[in-house]
């Protein structure tokens, strides 16, 4: 009855977690596409259209998680792709996301190849730096910043998806250095060698996030191994300058990708030039 209907519904373990939505209020649509943890859905929720994405068990750590939400939940920033709840009640465990029509940014820049205007990459890249300029002052690490896990809205804003879940992820292939599916390519080299994450590797990642946006969505080290690129960035060697990237930009590349953590900059400096070239 009414009464018994508290004011926000109570999961499995009896806490009230404000961010659980009830089942009744979620409709489920077409697929997306899966991710890392599972499926993930199209859906509709209190009138507005969500991502849902249904977590495999095996798949995440999801006691872990339910800890981590209540953080997540107060993470809100116009370029970050919001968490709007968790649906714990039943089996499998969902989270809605709000919902952004124009998938990946990685697909959407393939896609479009050819006809990707430099204001619009820059555009982009100021976005990105933005979302990130708000996590880093949140002292919140992203760990896995990359093309692929930004996401495109209806009216092409870029936002960033998925910061800090790399911590929930069961499959050891993928969070340990040395094994298959670790993004060493993307990933700082005190990452690589020490798995020490903070937000100056996250500024080094968006270094070849910027260099993914400029070569419209190639893949970076293309034709390398993961060991072969370990060696060159060894040996000093850099991802070379995209043809569409203006020197500046290519300059702000290069400050990402310093050997030394407090030699490269941070997003409140990196967001402060890509402003000013934008305004140019
Ligand atoms: C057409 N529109 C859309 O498709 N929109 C959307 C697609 C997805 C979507 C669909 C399938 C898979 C994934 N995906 C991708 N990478 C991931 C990476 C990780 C880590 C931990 C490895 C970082 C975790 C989960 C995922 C994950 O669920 C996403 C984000 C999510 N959202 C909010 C959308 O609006």
């Amino acid at each position: 009855g009414l009464i018994t209907r508290l004011r926000h519904p109570v999961s499995q373990d009896g806490n009230c977690y404000q961010w659980e939505v009830e089942p009744e209020e979620l409709n489920l649509g077409q697929e997306l596409g899966s991710g890392q943890f599972g499926l993930v859905l199209e859906g509709r929720w209190r009138g507005r259209k969500v991502a849902v994405k249904m977590i495999k068990e095996e798949c995440m750590s999801e006691e872990e998680f339910k800890e981590e939400a209540r953080v997540m939940m107060k993470l809100s920033h116009s370029k970050l792709v919001q968490l709007f709840g968790i649906c714990s009640q039943h089996s499998p465990m969902c989270l809605l996301f709000e919902f952004m029509e124009n998938g990946c940014l990685s697909d959407y820049l393939r896609t479009r190849k050819g006809r990707l205007s430099p204001d619009l990459m820059l555009g982009m890249c100021l976005d990105v730096s933005e979302g990130m300029a708000y996590l880093e002052s949140s002292g919140f690490i992203h760990r896995d910043l990359a093309a692929r896990n930004c996401l495109v809205s209806k009216n092409n804003e870029v936002k960033v998806s998925d910061f800090g879940m790399t911590r929930f992820v069961l499959d050891d292939q993928y969070t340990s250095s040395q094994c298959s599916k670790f993004p060493v390519k993307w990933s700082a080299p005190e990452v690589i060698r020490y798995c020490k994450f903070s937000s100056k590797s996250d500024v080094w990642s968006f270094g070849v996030l910027m260099w993914e946006v400029y070569n419209e969505g190639r893949l970076p080290y293309e034709n390398r191994s993961n060991t072969e690129v370990v060696e060159s960035l060894n040996s000093g060697l850099r991802l070379l300058k995209p043809r569409l990237a203006p020197d500046a930009v290519y300059l702000l590349m290069e400050w990402c990708w310093k050997e030394k953590p407090d030699d490269r900059p941070t997003f409140a400096q990196l967001l402060h030039e890509l402003a000013s070239l934008y305004s140019l």
